[in-house]
């Protein structure tokens, strides 16, 4: 079954071209920085088992024209992997918020479009972005099924009394304000990597996901059973232009004082906070580039990122009575070391201890970054989201037996 991947993160558009159940993709590639000067796309391609690497640097205004550029290579004939359009059977897409509807993946139907637009004032920076991916998929490649796989799926196991808010009740009745939580792909992908790595389907997991937007969740035997991110993509850890965590009572001032409205808020904690309200940059290589001057705000930015990260793995392990691994995912957690080490000093007394040489190895695969004496395992494990969407998707369209993860490793 050849089923595309299309994973649309704030900053980037990922995809990939499996030839499912085959795990290992024919095509992948990123377009980075959506909507800077210094965008650009990476997009590799497998023929004949050589590999074949394509970058470009070039201005991408947004999701959409990304999406279609990366249409064109993959049916180019000199870096494609398709020479029509109609030999992609199924285009498997992530979808950020799906509120409490989705549990598993779905084929989209006008009814599910209807339901990924209703949520769009929730995801602002995520669901409209989405769903014009599928629209400008279904346009593309019309002879397609077209599957729809939610970050919030995976956290609909948190009980109840984890996913409500202390407000009046009928908020919860009648407009369903609750906590959702969001990368649930990635960290479903990531813990379930981690237990088939250590052998222990029981394990006690801390899953820290780093991108540009950043989550983390405490996992129980393979169900989430809290995590930060809430009502919207906006709460918990400090991201690359989100605020995270912050006393409400900052909002109602400023819409009060500031005279500010509604909307002038959202792109307030959207898209002008985190490490870009602290240091004028969004991306954590110019913020390392920053650090390594000496600049007083990175390092303050960086110390208080790393800061909140701790607060959370501390309160997690509580509630999950107990801890096997903390995983580090996603664009800063598997590439910068520097942010792991912040993280993990001083927490010996929670039983973590990370191995400063293997820290700072690299690897596309699993590996393992705690010291010999730390009592928990401390693991970097590559996400993959689009593998995840892709086994979704194929355990839905087929009659094939579900492709085990535990395979990867
Ligand atoms: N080598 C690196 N060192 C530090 N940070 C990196 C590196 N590569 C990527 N990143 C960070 O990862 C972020 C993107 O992560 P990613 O998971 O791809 O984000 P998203 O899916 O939210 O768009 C970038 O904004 C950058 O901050
Ligand atoms: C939900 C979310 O923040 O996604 P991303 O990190 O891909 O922007
Ligand atoms: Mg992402």
């Amino acid at each position: 079954m050849n089923i595309l991947i299309i994973n649309s993160g704030s900053s980037s558009l990922k995809y990939q071209f499996f030839k499912m159940p085959d795990q290992q993709p024919l095509s992948a590639g990123i377009v980075e920085r959506i909507g800077k000067e210094n965008c650009f796309i990476r997009h590799k391609v497998q023929k004949d088992g050589v590999e074949k690497l394509t970058e470009s640097t070039f201005f991408v205004k947004d999701h959409a024209e990304g999406l279609q550029k990366v249409v064109q290579l993959l049916t180019d004939f000199e870096t494609g992997i398709i020479e029509n359009i109609n030999e992609i059977e199924v285009v498997g897409h992530r979808v950020v918020h799906g509120g409490e509807d989705f549990t598993t993946a779905v084929m989209v139907t006008d009814e599910v479009k209807e339901k990924i637009r209703s949520l769009f004032s929730l995801a602002p920076l995520h669901n409209p972005v989405n769903y014009k991916c599928i629209e400008i998929a279904e346009k593309t490649f019309p002879n397609a099924k077209q599957v729809a796989v939610f970050d919030t799926a995976f956290h609909q196991s948190m009980p109840e009394y984890a996913f409500r808010y202390a407000i009046p009740e009928k908020y919860y009745a009648e407009m369903r304000i609750r906590a959702y939580g969001f990368h649930g792909t990635s960290h479903k992908y990531v813990s379930a990597a981690a237990m088939a790595w250590m052998g222990k389907p029981d394990a006690k997991i801390i899953s820290i996901h780093l991108g540009n937007g950043c989550s983390i969740t405490a996992v129980d035997s393979g169900k989430s059973l809290d995590t930060s991110m809430g009502f919207g993509p906006l709460s918990g850890l400090i991201m690359g232009t989100r605020s995270g965590d912050i006393d409400p009572s900052v909002i109602l001032h400023l819409l009060r004082q500031e005279r500010r409205t509604p909307d002038e808020m959202d792109i307030l904690l959207n898209k002008q906070s985190g490490m870009l309200g602290l240091t004028g940059h969004s991306d954590m290589r110019d913020v390392r580039k920053l650090l390594e001057m000496g600049n007083y705000d990175a390092e303050l930015a960086s110390d208080m990122y790393a800061y909140r990260i701790k607060k959370y793995i501390g309160s997690y392990a509580a509630t999950l009575n107990g801890l096997d691994a903390v995983i580090f995912t996603a664009g800063v957690g598997e590439n910068d070391p520097q942010m792991r080490e912040r993280v993990c000093r001083d927490m010996e007394f929670l039983g973590l201890k990370i191995d400063q040489d293997a820290n700072r190895i690299k690897s596309s695969d699993i590996k393992e970054i705690s010291s010999a004496e730390s009592r928990v395992k401390i693991l970097v494990v590559p996400t993959n989201e689009e593998f995840e969407i892709a086994r979704q998707s194929f355990e839905l369209l087929s009659e094939e037996p579900p492709c085990e993860q535990v395979e990867l490793y």
